[in-house]
């Protein structure tokens, strides 16, 4: 007997119910952000590869920004040094900016180019500072402990300007590009800037239909553990002031609030350990993990 979940009715079922989507994005901007988190395993890796490589060729024009947060973790550490983070931003001493550039542009940015080129795509690594992409000045945090008074955290970058040409030059030559987060200061000084930041800034910049976050948890969660498959701001209000939502999503949810209010049409933030979650997210009814509201 065949089986009814793996069957060719429910196959061709699945790839029906994908029609309206692939129409309603066709020729569309989707602004990927590849959480350092979700890329820990390869055949995962390889499935989001592949799902970039199949919505570039069903006609989307998919733009990835990619994390690395354990993967810094892990260079530092062999160097003697450990991380700390202060509001979800890493504190970064000049000795950090070095490795963090490293792994960013280098290491994970090329891994990834070269899983999506593997798959059959066609990608080209970038990072803020090629084609004068990411401009930024030294970011300050505002002290929640002490109102007034703000918190130096080195080298990170507060997003000043996105020249969003090069990425142009690319969608029109149907390349997918992969970008690193790391800016470039008025005097060429490199800053080192919160991932989902910089997926956030370029959504809103490309005028992106979606904004889709990967992360290692099925999405925002409750107090209770649960998960919310909608969020308002007032909410995130809400969970920021009593501590439910805290370290890597404090940046996270801000960015993703402030692309949905920017223009962005839909911002979700979704599970990358979840095998095909970029399509199960973009190409069915399916939706997955927590959306962002603007109001
Ligand atoms: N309310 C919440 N719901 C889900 N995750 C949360 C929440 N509050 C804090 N987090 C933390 O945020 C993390 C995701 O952010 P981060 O570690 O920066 O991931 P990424 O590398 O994908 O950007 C989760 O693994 C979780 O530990
Ligand atoms: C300022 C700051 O915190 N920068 C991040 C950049 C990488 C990143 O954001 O990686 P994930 O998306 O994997 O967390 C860092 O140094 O870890």
């Amino acid at each position: 007997m065949t089986d009814r979940l793996s069957g060719p009715d429910v196959a061709a079922a699945v790839l029906a119910e994908a029609l309206p989507y692939i129409k309603r994005f066709h020729g569309k901007t989707i602004v990927v952000k590849y959480g350092g988190n979700a890329m820990t395993d390869e055949h995962l890796k390889q499935c989001f590869a592949r799902d970039v490589v199949l919505l570039s060729l069903v006609g989307m024009s998919v733009v990835v920004v990619h994390g690395g947060g354990p993967q810094i973790e892990h260079l530092l550490a062999r160097v003697g040094k450990t991380g700390e983070f202060i509001q979800g931003m890493r504190v970064t001493d000049a000795e950090t900016m070095e490795v963090v550039e490293m792994v960013l542009g280098g290491q994970v940015n090329k891994d990834v180019v070269n899983l999506i080129n593997q798959a059959g795509g066609r990608a080209v690594g970038l990072t803020g500072k090629d084609g004068g992409l990411i401009r930024a000045k030294k970011l300050l945090l505002d002290d929640r402990e002490h109102p007034g008074q703000q918190i130096d955290v080195g080298q990170v970058g507060d997003i000043t300007q996105i020249d969003p040409s090069v990425i142009a030059h690319l969608q029109n030559g149907a390349f997918i590009p992969v970008i690193a987060p790391v800016g470039v200061g008025p005097a060429g000084e490199t800053y080192n800037i919160n991932a989902d930041v910089v997926a956030g800034k370029i959504a809103e910049v490309l005028k992106a239909e979606k904004l889709v976050l990967l992360t290692n948890t099925p999405g925002v969660l409750d107090d209770k553990g649960e998960l919310l498959t909608g969020i308002t701001p007032r909410q995130i209000d809400d969970m920021i002031a009593d501590g439910t939502l805290s370290g890597g999503m404090l940046p996270k949810i801000s960015s993703a609030l402030d692309a949905a209010r920017n223009g962005v049409k839909s911002v979700h933030i979704i599970d990358g350990r979840v095998e095909h979650a970029l399509l199960l997210e973009i190409l069915t009814d399916h939706g997955v993990g927590t959306m962002i509201k603007s109001r």
